[in-house]
Order: structure tokens, then sequence, then C-alpha cells
């Protein structure tokens, strides 16, 4: 027998198809498919509860970390022409406050609108922000400059830009600069006692008023540290209704930065757009946080409400 007629025959004899193997039924096959069926199921099932296990140890985990993170708004959306408004459960803050019909908040909730300011009012607003902040700056990564007040960053403190630069002032700001400010601010108050059901005549501007640069910059002091959950009327005491004009854009300006609601089930972001208003009530219900700019410049403005009259600020005036 040549080598390879000895290779068949011992594939033969070792396969169980020779003299001595029994002979391969329709019986015998059927037992042995049926048991192959059945660990197959068997593996099957065990797969199928290892994934379920999975995932409810990645949903637990997910929901103890509150990590779970909802867009309420992204920067290519265009909220027109009506604001898009979130409820939410007041807070008991306004109850530790005097009452102030018609103002105080007995809605809350948070709302964002790209039809209040137009991106060419944005740019103009941006330029000013921009003009008037390379004066100076913070070392850190946050800077500020409040027109009403005049405070400026620089370096690690702040000086009153109308005093300390007040040879540079005419070139830094107009007239109309001042006068669309105004503007500006009087139709956000007009969209605010709008969704909320307010009397517009009831609420005031209050301060702080401030427009922000924030970049990546290492912060340097605590005045540089913007990304804090906080309440605003909790740090800044007057303010019941919040606003918030944005002058650049999230993704091509900057990237990180995003607005974030600090919801107990879920963190609820939005994503800064040039000319975006995002508006909300200042209380408790309203815990929110800016997430650290991971790379470009971020601008803004801060423009808030109050109910009280003995908190009201007049807007912003050349000296
Ligand atoms: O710039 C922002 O998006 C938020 C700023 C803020 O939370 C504040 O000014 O209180
Ligand atoms: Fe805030």
């Amino acid at each position: 027998m040549g080598s390879r007629a000895r290779v068949y025959e011992e594939v033969w004899r070792d396969s169980g198809a020779g003299t001595s193997c029994k002979r391969v039924t329709r019986g015998n096959a059927l037992r042995q498919g049926s048991a192959w069926r059945g660990s197959r199921g068997l593996v099957a099932l065990l797969l199928f509860a290892v994934s379920v296990c999975g995932a409810a140890v990645w949903l637990y985990v997910t929901f103890l970390d509150s990590d779970v993170t909802e867009t309420l708004v992204r920067q290519g959306e265009l909220v027109s022409p009506r604001p898009r408004f979130f409820p939410v459960q007041c807070s008991e803050d306004y109850d530790n406050h005097k009452r102030y019909p018609g103002c105080t908040p007995q809605r809350c909730g948070r709302a964002v609108t790209d039809s209040v300011v137009t991106r060419e009012e944005a740019q103009v607003l941006r330029r000013l922000a921009e003009r008037g902040l390379s004066l100076a700056g913070s070392d850190g990564g946050a800077s500020i400059l409040d027109l009403h007040s005049g405070a400026l960053s620089m370096g690690k403190q702040f000086v009153n830009i109308y005093r300390y630069f007040v040879d540079q002032i005419g070139d830094v700001f107009t007239q109309e600069d001042f006068q669309l400010y105004r503007n500006v601010r009087e139709r956000i108050q007009a969209a605010i006692a709008e969704a909320f059901g307010l009397d517009r005549t009831l609420l005031y501007l209050t301060k702080p008023t401030f427009f922000s640069r924030i970049n990546s910059t290492l912060a340097k002091t605590q005045h540089d540290e913007y990304w804090h959950p906080h309440i605003d009327k909790v740090t800044y005491g007057s303010f019941d209704y919040t606003s918030l004009l944005y002058l650049s854009d999230y993704g091509s300006d900057f990237t990180g930065g995003r607005f974030i609601f600090m919801d107990q089930n879920a963190n609820r972001t939005v994503e800064p757009r040039a000319g975006r208003v995002s508006f909300f009530s200042s209380g408790t219900e309203n815990l929110h946080r800016v997430e650290k700019v991971a790379w470009g410049t971020r601008y803004a403005i801060t423009v808030s409400f109050t109910c009280d009259p003995a908190h009201a600020i007049s807007d912003p005036a050349m000296p």
C-alpha cells in the first residue's frame, strides 16, 4: 500500500467510520444533532445573561455618578422664533426673600432663544469685549469686564477701566456700544417677562453685569476658577433671573465651555452659539456650572435681573 493510501486508511479508522465503527443511523445523527443544539442554546442563554448583567452594572454606575448628560440645545440648532422653555420646579429660595407679586418666580425653569439678539449684534458686542479686555486681562484663564462698575481683570486682581485707562477709553467704547447694550438688555428683559409671565416693568437690571472671556490658561487665583457649581441667587444675592448672552461659538471658537445645569438625575447642557440667549430663574432649581474650556476663547455676557427695586442698577453709560 502506498503511503497516501495508508493515510486515507488511518483517517478513515480514526474517524470511526472503519469496520469497527457504529453504523451512523438516522436516529444516531438526530441524537447527536440535538445534543449540539442543546449546548448551543445554553451558550446563547449564558451570553444573554452576561450581557443583561453588564448592561445593568453600566446603568447603575452611570446613574450613581450622575454622569448622564443630556444636551438641551446644540450649537448648530437655531431656536427661533419662540424660546425653547424647560420648566423645573421652583426651589424654596424665594420663600426666604420678600416676594414681589408680578415678578418673584412662581413658575421656574430655563429657556434658550436664538431670536432675541442677532449674530451681527453679538459680533459687535464681542469686538467691544475684545477691545476692553485687551487693555488688561487676568493672568489665569478667566477675565471679566463689568461695564457698570468698570471692574476689569488685571493680572491677579481688578482695576477700574474708567479710571485706570482714562486716556484709552474713547478708543474702546462709543456711545453706540452703550446704546446697543441697553437695547439688547431691554429685549432680553422682555423675553424673560414673556416666558415667565411677568410684568416686565417690575424687573430691574442688577449687578454684577459683565463680559467674560475664558480660555484654557491655568487658573492663577480663585477669580479664575469659573467652573465651580453655583447658584446665582446664593452667589450674587440680588439675582432673580439670570441671562447669558453668548458671543462666540462652541465647537469652532472654542471647545469645552458648555453651560451645564446640574440636575439630580442628569447634567443638562446648553452649547453656546453667538447671539444665543439662555435665561433661567436664579434659585437652587438651577444649580449650574461652566465646563472647563479646553481650547480657544469663549466670550459671553451675564445680564441679570432682580425683582427688588433696592437692588436695581441703571444701564451702563459712557462716564
Ligand atoms: O458664562 C456662562 O455660561 C455662565 C456664567 C455664570 O454662571 C455666571 O455668570 O454666573
Ligand atoms: Fe452662574
